[in-house]
């Protein structure tokens, strides 16, 4: 019997933050699963039950059928042998089945439940983590959580239910030797310990080092052409190179200290053996022993062998996983940010009148953008933000969509606090085009559909007629559903922007914001969409951020932003007559225009 002195000590090789990781494991997922696991935990008892079975059976072949010269024995037990050796065949499999299903249920359950996790971010948690480093996460967390389960139960299931029941049938053929192993496997399990914080070490640089080969070469795919054409190349391999040659000593490292306890478990196992042999064959030889029981012994230890390794090596296998299990609880543990209080009202929309009252913003506390921004966008207008590079002006856009809460001040919509109204219904009543233009990987037909999902086919053209979109995309071979490639690679910056504006076109919502909607276009599609946009902005608020005030002069009102605030307001006109800021820029391009003109 083990004393609390020992128990302490089994306990102390198990760290805290194992335990509670463990713990939480077998409380979640083990819980929502335990089915599986008891049926599997069934199975795995059928093996062990008949691999003991085997091994006792050992001493009946040896003694009645050599020693006792026993014939009617070859066929029983060769039918016992043959009929135990099916029975735990079909038990390895349902184990294995059962096993397997309950685990891909649970990286299934653990990657939804992290994408929705993931989905309630906000904007800024995007922006402030790599792709790359989500995706990992994303994986490993839900593979880690299978992982763990899936080894302590197999280990408690099928390895200690095989060395309990061997230990058994050495009991019975030999208590003496049963005590041996039962020395040998503590010795094992502690110096195994000694390795487990290397290996959690050596891991966590591995990891580190997958990352960044993962959102360094990312990133140089999504830059290919300023990497070829800047010719990078050598620099950027030279970079990644290092990061990929550092991943592979981390990993060297891994598998030494990983099998470092090979030969300590061998030699203990050697050990073991060679002390029964000798205690067991001098009991057969001079005690008056069966060459049956000492087969027995001899066979029930070889078979405990492999089970017993596993058992003192689970610490060590673990160790992986369980920081797999410990990044999916840290993206679970994650407050969702972008929740609504139940009881929020949605946005209702009349004429879309949107009012920035007093706005503080910054990215970063103290690197402040907006800086008391107030402006009036009427409702079924043109407002324009005009204003040098780095003012504030997409920012203004990503506040109204509430990709950010603001410091202080209200931004509302027809009298209604946005952050006052749900997100859903406040995203619902925008239609953005951003300056990316952003197109998702997939066909023309599903990216235009993503402004509003189940449109009929002909409203998805009517969209692209809009646009003007319709006449280049029949052009193509595939019409609607050629492929966009990755961020609409395959397609030039002009064709992506008004695949945007269709998209747009579709959603037919009250708002409309236009960030340098038509930045990719030549002067001559240009043209032909801003007779499309003047439409869409027809009877709905439109805020517009352009750099070439050309595209501006017909607004309703422009707005002039610099160092985050409105500096100047009026129509074209007015501000022209005003000679201030508005004057000074439409003077600089103008001049430009000139120049460019007479060169
Ligand atoms: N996601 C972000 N995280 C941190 N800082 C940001 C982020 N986006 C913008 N900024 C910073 O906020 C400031 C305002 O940027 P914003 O894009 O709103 O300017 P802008 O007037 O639209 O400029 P441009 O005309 O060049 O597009 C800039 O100094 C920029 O560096």
């Amino acid at each position: 019997m083990s004393s609390p002195k020992s128990a302490n000590a089994f306990r102390n090789m198990i760290s805290p933050e194992t335990r509670d990781t463990v713990k939480r494991l077998f409380m979640t997922d083990g819980r929502r699963h335990w089915r599986g696991y008891a049926l599997s935990f069934v199975f795995m008892g059928i093996m062990a039950a008949t691999t003991s079975g085997l091994a006792y059976l050992m001493g009946d072949v040896i003694n009645r059928i050599f020693v006792q010269q026993n014939s009617s024995a070859i066929w029983i037990l060769s039918a016992a042998v043959v009929t135990m050796s099916v029975v735990k065949g079909f038990a390895a499999y349902g184990q294995a089945v059962v096993l397997s299903r309950v685990g891909n249920r649970i990286v299934a359950d653990n990657q939804k439940r992290v994408l929705d996790r993931l989905l309630s971010q906000d904007v800024a948690f995007f922006s402030g983590n790599h792709t790359a480093e989500i995706m990992l996460r994303f994986n490993a967390g839900a593979q880690g959580a299978r992982n763990v389960l899936n080894l302590i139960i197999t280990s408690l299931g099928r390895d200690l239910l095989s060395v309990v029941g061997l230990t058994v049938v050495m009991i019975i053929q030999d208590p003496f030797t049963a005590l041996i192993g039962l020395i040998v496997m503590p010795i094992a399990v502690g110096g195994v310990r000694a390795l487990i914080r290397k290996v959690q070490k050596i891991f966590a640089r591995e990891f580190h080092s997958a990352v960044l080969i993962m959102t360094e070469s990312i990133d140089a795919f999504q830059g290919i052409r300023t990497i070829k054409s800047f010719t990078m190349e050598d620099q950027l391999t030279q970079k990644i190179y290092g990061r990929i040659d550092s991943l592979e000593k981390a990993s060297n490292r891994m598998v030494r200290a990983q099998s470092q306890s090979g030969p300590l478990m061998e030699a203990l196992g050697g050990v073991a053996i060679g002390l029964v042999i000798m205690y067991a064959g001098w009991g057969v030889l001079h005690g008056g022993r069966t060459p049956g029981e000492f087969f027995s012994v001899i066979t029930a230890l070889l078979l405990s062998y492999e089970p017993a390794k596993r058992l003192a090596r689970l610490n060590i296998d673990l160790t992986t996983h369980l920081l797999g299990a410990r990044m999916l609880f840290d993206v679970l543990d994650k407050p969702a940010v972008e929740v609504d209080p139940a009881g929020t009202p949605e946005l209702e929309v009349k004429g879309g009148k949107i009012e920035f009252d007093d706005v503080f913003f910054g990215y970063r506390e103290t690197e402040p953008v907006l800086r008391g921004l107030s402006f009036v966008a009427e409702a079924g207008k043109t407002t324009a933000l005009v204003g040098p590079s780095g003012g504030g002006k997409s920012t203004v856009m990503a506040l109204i969509e509430r990709f950010y809460e603001i410091g202080s001040g209200t931004i509302a919509i027809d009298g209604q606090k946005i952050d006052q109204v749900t997100r859903r219904s406040l995203r619902s009543s925008i239609g953005y085009v951003s300056q990316d233009a952003f197109l998702f990987a997939g066909t023309i037909r599903e990216n235009i559909l993503a402004g509003r999902a189940g449109a009929s086919e002909e409203e998805i053209i009517a969209a692209a007629k809009a646009a003007h979109a319709h006449d280049f995309i029949m052009g193509f071979q595939g019409g609607y559903d050629s492929r966009v490639g990755e961020h609409g690679a395959q397609l030039s910056g002009g064709q992506r922007q008004r695949i945007a504006i269709a998209r747009a076109f579709l959603k037919d919502a009250p708002i409309l914001l236009l960030d340098e909607a038509t930045a990719a276009l030549d002067s001559e599609s240009e043209a032909e969409i801003q007779k499309a946009l003047q439409s869409l902005q027809m009877n709905r608020t439109t805020l517009v951020i352009a750099h070439r005030l050309q595209t501006v002069i017909n607004a309703d009102r422009i707005c002039v932003v610099e160092r985050g605030r409105v500096v100047e307001s009026g129509r074209h006109d007015e501000l022209v007559a005003k000679r201030g800021r508005y004057f000074s820029f439409h003077q600089l391009q103008f001049a430009g225009q000139q120049e460019r003109l007479s060169a």
